[in-house]
């Protein structure tokens, strides 16, 4: 059998026990020792490591074997183990949240399916080389979730589509629901704190950051208790936080798993907004849902998970207009800060600001239509005013189509082939069939390049104006 060394460093941590092979000796025996360094290795009289699971923030994580049960039933350990050059207040900081992690799962884990039960929480004292000296040791045994976390998923297998995140928050928001209520707010929501498990049903782990609604805030940066790019701007400005700062980091979460990329891409920090809908493309009903957590401001958004469950199961609607609240000051710091959003933003929530790209597809497109529905009409119609006049309200519909991102992106290119070919179909063996191939193309492209123009300029006052 192979058991692990916990020993921080150790060169060898695997070690190799032929004769725990035999399970009377597995059962019997006192002690076994790592070969290399002499660290104890079955912990607490019975828990055994046999494979390293990770590293996080405050420690490592191990598969082990508890063979004070008939199956030797699979556990968690982790070991208190943080990561860089901690201050002595860092560490007692960091001390403190392992042994809450502990504290929350008694209280949380063993009451609910969906959040790891606590086994033992126990320390080690460990001599070391030099006499007289002792090293010490903390260990958190809990329930092992036999599934991969979220973000190993999206490694493996892509982005998820709605239905699949729609999952996840089916699951997820009853749990935080459950936590809420308890008076704890989760802090590190992210896709591998969440686990799905062979049967399919989520969980949610790593209670380390968790924190008491009542506790004072504290210094939430400086042990790294929050995940860059999930996190609100309240969190880390290191002020309250709330259980809508756990709803904000799952819709954050949902981004990142609709889209497979870093959710700071999602973000427009020269706008100071989120900007997911152009990379992203989800049911109306999601939609405002995730704009509604995305809000800067905590109260703002809902308030609770259970809101955010009965939005989802309601159809779309738009938002009351919330009264304009102080939003937190915010940390500097290179991680998506949004402001709140204005009432305007919030009681339009469909549509998202265009992006540079979107400007220069809508110029080409409506440059490519307008030149073509010309020439068709000119060649159709014999009084130039009714023509003048079907002209202009066709592209002021195309125009304000896209302005509601009733087509957008793909339909765009659609729709300029269909109505090609309907033209081309209508004109074939016409002399206009030459024309109808060569102008709509040229007037698109002198669009783009006007629109291209006039960003650019805009974009140079804006930055000059914003540096003076
Ligand atoms: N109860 C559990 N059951 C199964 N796997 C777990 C369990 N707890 C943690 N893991 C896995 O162990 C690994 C390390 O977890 P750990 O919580 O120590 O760090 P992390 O979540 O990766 O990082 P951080 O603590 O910085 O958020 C992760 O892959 C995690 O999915």
């Amino acid at each position: 059998m192979e058991v692990c060394c916990t020993r921080p460093g150790c060169p060898r941590p695997l070690n190799h026990f032929n004769d725990l092979d035999d399970s009377e000796t597995l059962k019997t025996v006192s002690q076994k020792f790592c070969t290399t360094c002499g660290m104890p290795l079955i912990l607490a009289g019975r828990y055994l490591p046999i494979q390293l699971l990770g590293k996080g923030g405050f420690g490592a994580a191990f598969l082990a074997r508890d063979r004070y049960t008939p199956a030797m039933r699979q556990c968690v350990v982790k070991q208190f183990q943080p990561a860089g050059d901690l201050s002595a207040q860092q560490m007692a900081i960091a001390q403190q949240l392992f042994e809450r992690e502990a504290a929350v799962l008694e209280e949380l884990g063993n009451k609910h399916p969906q959040i790891p039960d606590l086994f033992a929480f126990f320390p080690l004292n460990v001599a070391t080389r030099q006499p007289g000296q002792e090293e010490k040791f903390f260990y958190l045994v809990q329930e092992f979730i036999d599934g991969r976390n979220l973000e190993q998923e999206l490694q493996q297998k892509g982005a998820f589509s709605e239905a699949e995140v729609l999952q996840v928050l089916e699951q997820i928001l009853p749990i935080l629901q459950f936590v809420h209520d308890r008076g704890s707010i989760h802090r590190d929501i992210k896709p591998s704190n969440i686990m799905r498990d062979r049967a399919g049903r989520f969980h949610l782990l790593d209670f380390g950051a968790v924190k008491q609604i009542t506790n004072t805030p504290q210094a939430a940066g400086s042990t790294g208790i929050y995940s860059q790019g999930f996190a609100p701007p309240e969190q880390m400005a290191g002020t309250q936080v709330y259980p809508s700062t756990d709803l904000y980091a799952l819709a954050v979460t949902c981004l990142n798993l609709l889209a497979n990329e870093d959710p700071k891409s999602l973000f427009d920090s020269y706008n100071n907004q989120w900007n997911w809908r152009s990379r992203i493309q989800v049911s109306p009903q999601l939609a405002q849902v995730l704009d509604r957590l995305l809000l800067s401001a905590p109260n703002q958004r809902f308030q609770s998970a259970q809101e955010v469950i009965a939005a989802l199961s309601s159809p779309p609607t738009p938002p009351p207009i919330p009264s304009p609240v102080p939003v937190p000051s915010q940390a500097p710091t290179p991680h998506p800060a949004p402001v709140a959003a204005t009432p305007a933003q919030v009681a339009r929530p469909h549509r998202a600001a265009f992006s540079t790209v979107e400007w220069l597809g809508i110029a080409g497109f409506t440059g490519y239509e307008a030149a073509l529905l010309a020439l068709v009409l000119d060649g159709w119609i014999a009084s130039p005013g009714i023509a003048m006049g079907l002209w202009g309200g066709a592209i002021g519909l195309l125009v304000y189509a896209q302005y509601r991102r009733w087509i957008e992106k793909f339909d765009l290119t659609i729709l300029a082939g269909i109505s090609l070919a309907i033209a081309a179909f209508v004109f074939r063996g016409s002399p206009l069939l030459g024309r109808l191939l060569i102008v709509p193309p040229l007037v698109g492209a002198a669009l783009i390049a006007i629109v291209a123009l006039f960003r650019l300029i805009y974009q140079l006052i804006a930055r000059f104006t914003q540096k003076n």
